[in-house]
């Protein structure tokens, strides 16, 4: 294990991630560039920038991949204790394409991986280093049966092991088995302490995307906090009273959106641990979004340590 109670443990694939260097299109692409994305290893890391502890629970192959996965996750000071290795899968891959009119799109090659086989007995060792916070998404539902079963028994036994239940519907209907994955999903929201979804994702799972809507509909079905994101929309939070306040967006220059609203729940989540408001914890989220967004790959545009710190310490500054 890596230390102490983590402050947050993020349950998902993490995948090598190949683009061209300066997001260009895959069918002419002479060269391309190596990273490593993942949803939810993009939100631990952006926990990890600003200070707190954050451990990544996944399985990754007995390849090179894996070992890259493994490292990149140790690189962003991210804790990898909860990753174990299956010799018999693969680690993922996926491709990023740029297309004409500058929007990005994803190409995967998962199916069969390593963290398609986390199953129900990873929940024990994930719950035994009894994070604050566990951060479940959506993308884990849609690897499969046994991933998604694993989602379903550690939300459910996450309050008696002493863990609040952040979810992040991520919605990737790409994976398949979208019907199945928004009605496991739905069935989820009891247990769920934090709900950060887009407001696309709103209207497939609430039937709504008008915020004052997805809040009540999100607390009607049990959820105590919601973070509605809207891409240039910028995104929204619960206010005094419970209302939904607009965090407008940071972003100036906008290169590659992707990975913005793990940069987004990563910033939230970790201000709302450290003990700051929704406001403060929304405009932190929004500020390293902005990063994000200015640059390719899902987590370089992160601040610095030094910097990532100076900003937490101003959101949680008179709390
Ligand atoms: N195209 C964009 N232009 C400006 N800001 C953006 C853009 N995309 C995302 N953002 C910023 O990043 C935040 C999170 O991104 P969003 O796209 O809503 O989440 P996700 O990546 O989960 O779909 C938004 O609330 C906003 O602040
Ligand atoms: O799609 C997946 O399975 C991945 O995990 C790949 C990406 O790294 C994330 O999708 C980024 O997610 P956003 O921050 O919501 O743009």
């Amino acid at each position: 294990m890596n230390g102490p109670r983590p402050d947050v443990a993020g349950v998902g694939e993490a995948m090598v991630l190949l683009q061209s260097p300066a997001g260009g299109a895959l069918a002419t692409a002479g060269l391309l560039e190596v990273h490593v994305g993942g949803a939810e290893l993009n939100a631990c890391a952006t926990v990890a920038r600003l200070g707190l502890r954050a451990w990544f629970a996944s399985r990754v192959g007995d390849d090179p991949f894996g070992t890259r996965v493994v490292e990149q996750a140790r690189a962003l000071d991210v804790g990898t204790g909860l990753v174990t290795v299956d010799p018999d899968r693969p680690t993922g891959v996926f491709f990023k394409d740029a297309l004409p009119d500058g929007r990005r799109r994803v190409h995967y090659y998962r199916s069969g991986s390593a963290a398609s086989a986390l199953d129900v007995p990873d929940a024990a060792r994930i719950l035994a280093a009894r994070p604050r916070a566990l951060l479940l998404s959506g993308i884990t539902v849609a690897l499969g049966p046994s991933p998604a079963a694993l989602v379903r028994e550690l939300a459910a036994r996450a309050r008696g092991a002493g863990s609040t239940v952040v979810l992040d519907p991520n919605l990737r209907p790409a994976l398949g088995s979208y019907a199945t994955v928004l009605e496991t999903l739905r069935s989820l929201l009891p247990a769920v302490d934090l709900l950060a979804l887009g407001q696309d994702e709103a209207a497939e799972l609430l039937g709504t995307a008008d915020p004052a809507e997805v809040f009540a509909a999100a607390r009607a079905a049990g959820v105590r906090e919601v973070l509605l994101k809207a891409g240039p929309d910028g995104a929204w939070y619960a206010g005094e009273g419970g209302a939904p306040r607009h965090e407008p967006s940071a972003a100036g220059r906008v290169v590659d959106p992707v990975g913005a609203g793990d940069a987004m729940l990563g910033g939230y989540l970790a201000a709302r641990l450290a003990g700051a408001p929704p406001a403060a914890a929304a405009r932190l989220g929004s500020r390293l979004a902005a990063g994000v967004i200015a640059t390719v790959g899902d987590t370089r545009g992160l601040p610095g340590r030094e910097e990532a710190r100076a900003l937490l310490a101003t959101a949680t500054a008179g709390t």
